[in-house]
Formats: C-alpha cells, structure tokens, sequence
C-alpha cells in the first residue's frame, strides 16, 4: 500500500469509514451447492432466483494451486510501491491501489486485474507486463482454466434446469475464443495500527457496492470476512468465509439473458481493518460483438422484453462510465411502451 501521509488521509477516509450501524448480520443459510447432486440445476437455479448468490464446494480446483497463486499475489503485493506502481494504472488491466474504475469510486483495497483470454492479443499485450511475473502468471492461468470449467459445468446445469436448448448455450458464450473474461486479484490490507483505534471495526468500505456488468463472476477469499450482498429486501448481510468454497455471483448480463429471471447481487467489502483479506476473482464476459438480448426460449408466449438489445462491447462501455454503485441496467430497460 501507499504510504499513509497526511493528504491520502485526508483525501480518502471521509468516503472510506461508514457510519452505518448495527454492522449486517451474517447470512446462516448460504446455499452450498454440491454439483454431483442428482437435484443441483434445480438448486441452482433457485439460488440464483432467490438471492442471486449460492457457494459449491468439491468443485475440483485444487486446494494446493489456489494456495499457490495466493501466495503468489501476496508476494506481489508485499513488493515495495514503486515496483508495483510500474505495474500500473489498472486502465483497466494493470494494478491499481484505492481508486476503483477511472470515475472516483475509492475503496481499502489494492488489486491487478488482468485479461483472462490471452487469445485476444491486444488484452495480452496490456496484460503483458502482469502475466510476466511467471511464478504468478503459471499458476493464474491454471487457476483460471480450473475454475472456467467448473463455470461451463454450472451454467450447463442451470440450462438444462430452465429449458435452455441447446444446452451450451450459455457456456459457449464463455467459450467463444473472443470471449472478454477478466481475472482480478484483491488485497485489503490490514489497517496501519495507529489508525486501528479511529476505525470501528468493519466499517472500511474496502469495494463498495456493485453488481457485476458481466454474466457470472467467480470469487474465492482466504478466511477474512468483510464480503456482503444485498438481499432483495433490500438489506445487507455478512457472508461467512469459506476458503475451500467458491462463490458464484449472477452479474447484470445474465440478468438481461433471462429476461429478469435471475437478477444480478448487489454486493461489497467492508474491509476488517484488523486482518488482511484476499479475493480472486473470475468474471466471464462474451465476446465484444456478442449481442445480448433475453434468450427466445425463456420467454412465454406473449412475454415482453424488458431490454434493448445491445452488445456486450456497448454494456460494457457504458458500465465503465459509471460509479460503482449506478444502475447500470436502466439505461437498457424498455419503456413500457417500446415492449415486444
Ligand atoms: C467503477 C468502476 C469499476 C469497474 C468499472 C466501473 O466503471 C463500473 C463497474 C466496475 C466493475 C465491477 C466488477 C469488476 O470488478 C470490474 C473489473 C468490472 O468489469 O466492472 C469492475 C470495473 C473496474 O474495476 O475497472
Ligand atoms: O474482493 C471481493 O471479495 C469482491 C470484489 C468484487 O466484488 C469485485 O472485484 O468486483
Ligand atoms: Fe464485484
């Protein structure tokens, strides 16, 4: 991290520390999703209803590489400043240290994010000087491979449990060799001691809330809490960690393939200013010329859209212009008026 002179400070704690109270309850019923169940499209699918959000164990990414590339990403970030600023700005791909996106959202948080499909040459070369630090790049890209599979096995299981034909449906859009996949690697820093006394517990907005522009992103965090999502009440809980678990986030772009169906989770990190947190995160976007409209054979008869048909080169641009915390969707949504 930076070092904390005065002027951060000053800058950056006014929108940092919350003042919400009570601190969110903890979700006791995430729904943990074994995907050899007889029963798992049906529980996905309910999942992915009701809240947007469900956790798979036993999902074959392998304990041993997941703690290597943590280990990796946390011999990174323990590298001197200068260093990792070299490896900066994240525009988007690179490092990026407490600004999130380039329209002044701010967060306790330092990350790489970095192109997933390096088959896409001009994302390669800007991820370039990232995927160089090979012990990193090794197991970041095996990671990567690992958990798109467990992503094709989910989505092809949700397909079949709405009627999706055919069943690669969805998972080919992720397959598509043009695919605009992103891979992100998040630190939230334990908070500098003197500073521990200012900050109530758990009050650091380390990313603030946000639902995901892409279909389905993939997180998985060493044993820090500090993740929330937004119910649809409205109300924010705490979800419990679990390091040997992934948890599957439905972003606005399934919401749109769906027709509304299934609704993208509204989500965010208060930081624990006491211990250290680490996230990677898979995020699976279509190809740039993907056209993204809700798919026929989810609609009854006489079903109106709810979207303009768009791009995902289009979402995308327009996503990146906004805050974190916009409604990215509503400038997509039709009229009542315009429906078909
Ligand atoms: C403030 C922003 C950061 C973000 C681009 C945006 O303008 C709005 C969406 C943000 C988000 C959230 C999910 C992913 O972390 C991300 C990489 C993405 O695709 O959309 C980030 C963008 C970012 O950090 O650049
Ligand atoms: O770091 C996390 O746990 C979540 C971060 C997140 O939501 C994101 O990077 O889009
Ligand atoms: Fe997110």
């Amino acid at each position: 991290m930076v070092v904390l002179s005065r002027n951060v400070l000053d800058g950056h704690f006014p929108s940092l520390v919350r003042t919400c109270k009570p601190p969110a309850a903890e979700l006791e019923d995430v729904p943990a999703i074994d995907l050899l169940r007889p029963d798992a499209g049906a529980l996905l699918v309910r999942a992915c209803e009701d809240r947007g959000f469900f956790k798979v164990a036993n999902h074959g990414v392998s304990a041993e590489l997941t703690a290597r590339l943590e280990a990796e990403a946390l011999r990174f970030f323990g590298r001197p400043q200068h260093e990792k600023d070299a490896a900066g700005p994240a525009d988007p791909f690179g490092y990026g240290s407490k600004t999130i996106g380039s329209n002044g959202d701010v967060g306790w948080v330092e990350y790489l994010l970095l192109s997933a499909n390096l088959d896409v040459p001009s994302d390669a070369a800007r991820s370039a000087l990232l995927w160089n630090l090979p012990a990193f790049q090794a197991a970041a890209e095996e990671y990567v491979a690992g958990v798109r599979n467990v992503v094709y096995r989910v989505l092809d299981l949700i397909s079949d449990n709405l009627g999706i034909e055919p069943r690669d449906m969805l998972s080919s859009l992720l397959r598509d060799k043009n695919n605009d996949s992103c891979f992100r690697v998040n630190h939230y820093p334990a908070s500098p001691k003197p500073l521990q006394g200012l900050i109530e517990r758990r009050n650091l907005v380390g990313f603030g809330e946000h639902t995901d522009p892409q279909i389905i992103s993939v997180l998985r965090s060493n044993n820090t809490s500090g993740f929330q999502i937004s119910l649809r009440n409205g109300s924010w809980v705490s979800i419990p960690p679990d390091d040997a678990s992934l948890f599957f986030l439905v972003g606005d772009t399934f919401q749109v393939l769906t027709n509304g169906r299934l609704r993208s989770v509204k989500h965010r990190v208060l930081a624990d200013g006491r211990r250290s947190r680490i996230s990677m995160i898979y995020f699976g976007g279509p190809a740039m010329s993907q056209k993204i409209s809700p798919l026929r054979c989810l609609m009854s008869e006489g079903e109106e859209s709810l979207y303009e048909e768009f791009t995902w080169y289009k979402y995308k641009k327009s996503a990146y212009r906004s805050r974190l915390a916009d409604y990215r969707l509503g400038a997509f949504e039709k009229s009542k008026a315009r429906r078909n």
